[in-house]
């Protein structure tokens, strides 16, 4: 059975199946979404090629995306494990290497997650069966092809492997953070997942660095710009309303009573971050002059999208965004898991490099 498997916000099924179908048709790959609303997966049945082309990193929707094996529907819960090592027998050639590790899953949803003792249960009686079957390395090896058990169902599961390097590096692609007791709002989890999501190693190491400057714009109560001063940033945040006090008090931020989308700083930033709540296509124009003009080098902001056609108005704020830059960029997008009817762009000029 060739295609992806891609894990995704339940809900949003409809729209990482027109993601997928679209980007296969530009790659000029066959495939078909088979999905449900709500299953929070969506399967892409096709052409083998499809994972090389459509790898986890450049699609906007999908919390993971995996290269798809088998799928084993009528599971005697008496012995789950034959049939598994028996379908990747016949899926994969002889000289396959062994597998590194192996992830059981399923589905972040309402059917998904009764299914985690399940999961966690079946990985322990799986890791000895997979390595007397020479399938799996004997200590674990994080580089090397991981397998994926998804449970959909106790009787029903899919087979799926990953690139660690191509892939997300969390268990059902969902970092697991937590809130912070000083900060002043949920939404400094999402620049939190941001920051270690969309930006690689070196980016986090040589992007955020103390005595760097910053815009905020649409800020309180403090969220982001406390999670930004907390990397040493020195931060103008703007906001007609308050930001708490104790966000102030880093003594890195000043706080503007101002139009977001009319301010622009009296010298260039290397920052600016935007989660104001507005049509994602005029905010995506504002970035977009933002990095036109130079007023900053990067910027990760927030698109909030209309209920319906998320992936359309997803394309369609990206292209604004493009066309207002003018300038060359490297973007990445992405619906974090912090992220409900909203995805998160990360962009950066690259004629400054
Ligand atoms: C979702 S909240 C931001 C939360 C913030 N990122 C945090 O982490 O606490 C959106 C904010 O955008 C502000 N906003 C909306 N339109 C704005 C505008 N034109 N100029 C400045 N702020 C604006 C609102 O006042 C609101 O405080």
């Amino acid at each position: 059975m060739n295609g992806l498997l891609c894990y995704c916000r339940a809900g949003f099924e409809p729209d990482l199946a027109a993601e997928l179908g679209d980007r296969a048709a530009e790659a000029g790959l066959h495939g078909h979404a088979r999905t449900a609303r709500g299953d929070g997966y969506v399967l892409f049945v096709g052409d083998e090629a499809l994972s090389t082309h459509l790898p986890w990193r450049t699609l906007v929707f999908a919390r993971q995306s995996l290269r798809l094996l088998a799928e084993l529907r009528g599971l005697d819960p008496r012995d789950r494990i034959a049939p598994i090592l028996a379908a990747l027998d016949a899926a994969r050639p002889v000289t396959a290497p062994v597998y590194g590790t192996v992830w059981v899953e399923h589905p972040d949803s309402d059917a998904g997650k009764p299914l985690s003792g399940l999961a966690r249960s079946f990985g322990n009686a799986l890791r000895p069966a997979l390595r007397k079957r020479g399938l799996l390395a004997v200590a674990d090896d994080p580089q090397a092809t991981r397998l994926h058990v998804c449970f959909v169902a106790g009787d029903h599961a899919f087979l799926a492997e990953a690139d660690p390097a191509a892939s997300a590096p969390w268990p059902l692609g969902v970092p697991r953070l937590k809130l912070h007791h000083d900060a002043p709002s949920r939404s400094a989890l999402k620049l939190e997942e941001a920051v270690l999501s969309l930006l690689d190693g070196g980016q986090r190491r040589d992007g955020l660095r103390p005595g760097m400057t910053a815009a905020d714009l649409g800020a309180a109560p403090g969220g982001w710009t406390w999670v930004l001063a907390r990397h040493g940033l020195v931060v103008t945040a703007i906001d007609n309303g308050p930001l708490r006090q104790h966000v102030l008090d880093t003594g890195r931020v000043e706080h503007l009573r101002a139009d977001g989308f009319r301010w622009q700083p009296p010298r260039p930033l290397d920052w600016m971050v935007c989660d104001m709540v507005e049509q994602p296509a005029r905010v995506a124009r504002r970035m977009g002059d933002w990095l036109r003009e130079g007023w900053c080098r990067q910027t990760i902001f927030n698109l909030k999208l209309p209920m319906k056609k998320r992936w359309l108005e997803t394309q369609r704020s990206l292209e604004a965004f493009a066309e207002a830059a003018t300038v060359p960029l490297a973007v990445r997008a992405r619906q974090l898991y912090h992220d409900r009817e909203e995805i998160t762009v990360h962009a950066r000029r690259t004629g400054d490099d």
